[in-house]
């Protein structure tokens, strides 16, 4: 290689990699040879049951855990030793934790001034960041006067103050309701896009996930086992356990052969590819369309009717095979107790590992 290559390379070298990252609590592996890469400006959301290892993740990346084996890189410089303080990530984690009895704009600015920024330019700073998270002229405020919400907004900005080349999040909105959530979580994105952040964040919510990340991972056990961008994870979850996670429940056994799969709830059409044997199969709701009774499709009874805002999921009980979840527009919802038959949207059929 030459060495104009060398430098191409060392340009476009993720801004954090971890690499076979373990972490042992006693007998138990809360991290298990992770290896994750974070490009420069790049969101990424790792999800995960609780106990799965998003938290170690992240204090190992922070340098708040010490790794039994494996690297953190930052930059491409191994962090082994280097203390949290001087790793120049900032973490927010869902306790956010400001300090009560300084105000608002003493929050924002307490990174820059333990840095030694002087006061005119932490001042500047601080009501930059205020603007920004959607608080402009709060500096005076006392913190025990914010809203939940508000004080969220805080805490991102102090952890944006010093300018960290990464931004850790762990759970950041956690603990507030979903609405304010949802709300919160289109500003992030926009905001982290406007100031060109790297973000490593932890959440068990997949909503947020898709909603913040450009790339989504999943961990089970200490394991990272899917990981691609939102749309991919949730086109394709790869296996049962990352589909039940995203709330895929339409599971069941299949017979594969020449590209249609058998199954309990009749014959349905796989993509081409699929290699003929026995696979487990999912249909996201979105794909079971409801039609009459006698439409060659498994005869079902409506059990349940759940109001979703823009449509209306339905539980259907069919006749052989596991509960099948629908969703209808408003106006066409069944009724509890209706007898209906189901077919299948081809592209809403997926195969499982
Ligand atoms: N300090 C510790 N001592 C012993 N075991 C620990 C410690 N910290 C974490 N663990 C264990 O390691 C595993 C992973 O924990 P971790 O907190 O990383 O999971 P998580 O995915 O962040 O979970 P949650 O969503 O509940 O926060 C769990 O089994 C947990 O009990």
């Amino acid at each position: 290689m030459t060495d104009a290559l060398a430098g191409g390379a060392a340009m476009t070298e993720a801004l954090l990699r971890v690499d076979a990252a373990t972490v042992r609590f006693g007998a138990r592996t809360a991290l298990d040879a992770v290896s994750l890469d974070t490009a420069a400006h790049q969101i990424v959301c790792v999800l995960g049951p609780s106990g799965s290892g998003k938290s170690t993740l992240l204090r190992a990346v922070a340098g708040l855990q010490a790794l039994d084996g494996g690297r953190v890189l930052l930059d491409g410089a191994d962090q082994a030793g280097v203390p949290a303080h001087r790793r120049g990530i900032g973490l927010m984690f869902q306790d956010h934790q400001l300090f009560p009895q300084r105000d608002v704009g003493g929050n924002v600015a307490f990174g820059p001034r333990m840095h030694g920024m002087p006061r005119a330019a932490r001042d500047r700073r601080t009501a930059e960041l205020l603007d920004l998270v959607g608080l402009p002229g709060a500096a005076a405020r006392p913190v025990a006067t914010l809203s939940g919400g508000e004080q969220q907004r805080v805490a991102l900005a102090r952890a944006l103050a010093p300018e960290p080349r990464l931004l850790m999040l762990d759970e950041p909105l956690g603990q507030l309701d979903r609405s304010l959530r949802e709300r919160l979580v289109v500003e992030l994105r926009r905001l982290f896009g406007q100031l060109g952040t790297t973000v490593l964040a932890v959440t068990h919510d997949q909503g947020e996930a898709f909603a913040l990340a450009d790339r989504v991972v999943v961990m089970r056990d200490g394991r990272i086992v899917r990981s691609g961008t939102p749309l991919e994870v949730w086109q394709r979850p790869g296996s049962e356990f990352v589909a039940r996670f995203l709330g895929f429940d339409n599971i069941t056994d299949a017979a594969v052969s020449g590209g249609v799969a058998v199954t309990a709830w009749g014959k349905l059409p796989v993509p081409d590819g699929t290699p003929d044997g026995g696979h487990r199969v999912l249909v996201r709701p979105s794909g079971v369309r409801l039609g009459p009774l006698d439409g060659g499709g498994p005869r079902c009874e409506v059990v349940a009717r759940t109001f979703r805002g823009g449509h209306v999921g339905v539980v259907l009980r069919p006749e052989q095979g596991p509960a099948l979840e629908a969703e209808c527009a408003l106006r066409e919802a069944p009724e509890i107790g209706e007898r209906v038959g189901a077919s299948f949207a081809p592209e809403d059929v997926v195969v499982l590992a």
